[in-house]
């Protein structure tokens, strides 16, 4: 396994557990990336195999003390668990280990603290950390956390370590009140957005899989992109000019991984929830990784999970300069439509057969459907008429109108969103089932 040595950070020791639970199992090479993503200087990696949990340390007797021996050994700052701990379990193990523990919850949260940029990521970080930290006031091992900085200890919740649980709740407070601001900000530009008739294109996918690299080169700008987890956090919007289409607006979003402590998928719900407005999603792939199957599928539950399952998705299998034989290419579903791409953004092979699938994907997803309208919706049978939708009318049984419709999905949708209708609600309701 690949160490970075990152001088200077702190010492880790890696404690990784493998659990005969297929859903509860981590991956340990990802732990290693996501400590190295976190600047930690690992010093050793212990596999712990854990038959039953000991509600005490979580992990054995004799492991505890091959830990001790191993944190002294190393003179190690801190043990991380890729495992969720609870707090009395973190405390117990500080206690004996004489040094912090996190687990992968706080990991994950300190990259994030490291990661955010704008005010509404940095709030969404602090949030997610204030709620980890009220359930941890109390530590064993006290005096290190005056140490500032430390992994895990980073970020603006940080601050709240040493307040009492009032002046906590206080905090939670104003910040769900100063994100509430920064959402309906947010709404309003999407709606300005949605007015401009300008499709939203958004990139989503499991970490490092290339999405800022792509969306550098699509849109030929400087967006972070490195070679480490959760490199981007916040998400960023660009315009691009597609051929046929014109206009479009492109999309980096978080990536995603698997387990992500619930509450941070909460608070990041509202950025992901930029990519279920979008007219189409451009799913990235690491064609070179194994596990590249558990990632879609972790990828695809994410989407499920904030509703944007539904949406046109077109896969982009990236990465191809590490894989053998592979030209870059589109394939197609059976009716000729674009579904997945093959590209290395990082190599620039097949950019302009994204290009082309995004514009082909925006410009040619028709659908026709038949929607039945009360009386009172005349406005939305006229806006139907007026894009040319209508290829037949009639009075239905139950007395509504009937409006045969064929027309671009994407135009449908935002025809939708501009009365105020999610388009998936309205098709239930408007519809036969
Ligand atoms: N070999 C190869 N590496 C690539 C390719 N595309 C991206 N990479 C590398 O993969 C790493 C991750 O790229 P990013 O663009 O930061 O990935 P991301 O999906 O935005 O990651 P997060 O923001 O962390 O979710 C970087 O080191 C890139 O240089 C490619 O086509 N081939
Ligand atoms: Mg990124």
């Amino acid at each position: 396994m690949f160490f970075e040595r990152h001088e200077g950070g702190e010492r880790a020791i890696l404690v990784h557990l493998e659990g005969q639970d297929e859903r509860t199992r981590e991956d340990p090479q990802e732990f290693v990336e996501l400590a190295n993503s976190a600047g930690a200087d690992i010093a050793a990696f212990l596999t712990v195999s854990r038959h039953r949990p000991s509600p005490r340390f979580l992990i054995g007797a004799g492991k505890v003390e091959e830990l001790q021996a191993s944190v002294a050994e190393h003179e190690a700052d801190l043990v991380i668990f890729n495992y969720v701990l609870t707090p009395s379990q973190e405390r117990n193990l500080e206690r004996e280990l004489k040094c912090r523990v996190i687990d992968r919850t706080g990991l994950i949260l300190d990259i994030f603290a490291q990661r955010a940029r704008t005010h509404e990521g940095k709030l969404q970080v602090e949030l997610a950390q204030l709620d980890h930290l009220s359930t941890r006031l109390v530590r064993g091992w006290t005096h290190l956390e005056r140490q500032k900085g430390g992994i895990g200890l980073r970020g603006p919740g940080e601050t709240q370590l040493e307040t009492d649980r009032r002046l906590l709740r206080e905090r939670i407070k104003q910040i769900t009140r100063r994100l509430e601001k920064v959402r309906s900000q947010r709404e309003q530009a999407r709606r300005s957005r949605r007015r401009a008739e300008v499709p939203v294109v958004s990139l989503v996918g499991y970490t490092n899989a290339g999405k800022s690299t792509l969306f550098n080169i699509l849109t030929s700008s400087t967006v972070y992109a490195a070679d480490q987890l959760f490199a981007t956090l916040d998400p960023t919007l660009r315009r691009i000019e597609l051929e046929d289409v014109g206009p479009a607006i492109l999309a980096d979003t978080v990536g995603f991984i698997r387990h992500l402590p619930h509450k941070l998928v909460e608070a990041f719900r509202a950025t992901l929830e930029e990519s279920s407005q979008a007219d189409l999603l451009l799913h990235v792939i690491d064609a070179a990784d194994a596990d590249r199957t558990s990632h879609i599928e972790q990828v695809v539950k994410v989407l499920t999970e904030i509703g944007a399952i539904e949406l046109p998705i077109l896969e982009v299998y990236n990465k191809i300069d590490l894989l053998d034989g592979l030209e870059p290419h589109i394939q197609r579903d059976e009716s000729g439509v674009p579904v997945r791409v093959w590209v290395s953004a990082q190599q620039g092979l097949g950019l302009e057969l994204v290009e082309q699938a995004m514009a082909e994907r925006l410009g040619q997803d028709v659908m026709q459907e038949s929607v039945l309208l009360e009386h009172a919706e005349a406005r939305l049978r006229a806006q139907f008429y007026e894009v040319g939708a209508v290829v037949g009318e009639r009075i239905a049984d139950d007395g509504r109108q009937q409006l045969d419709l064929r027309l671009q999905r994407s135009d449908f949708n935002r025809l939708l969103k501009r009365e105020g209708w999610q388009p998936d609600a309205f098709l239930r309701q408007h519809t036969l089932q």
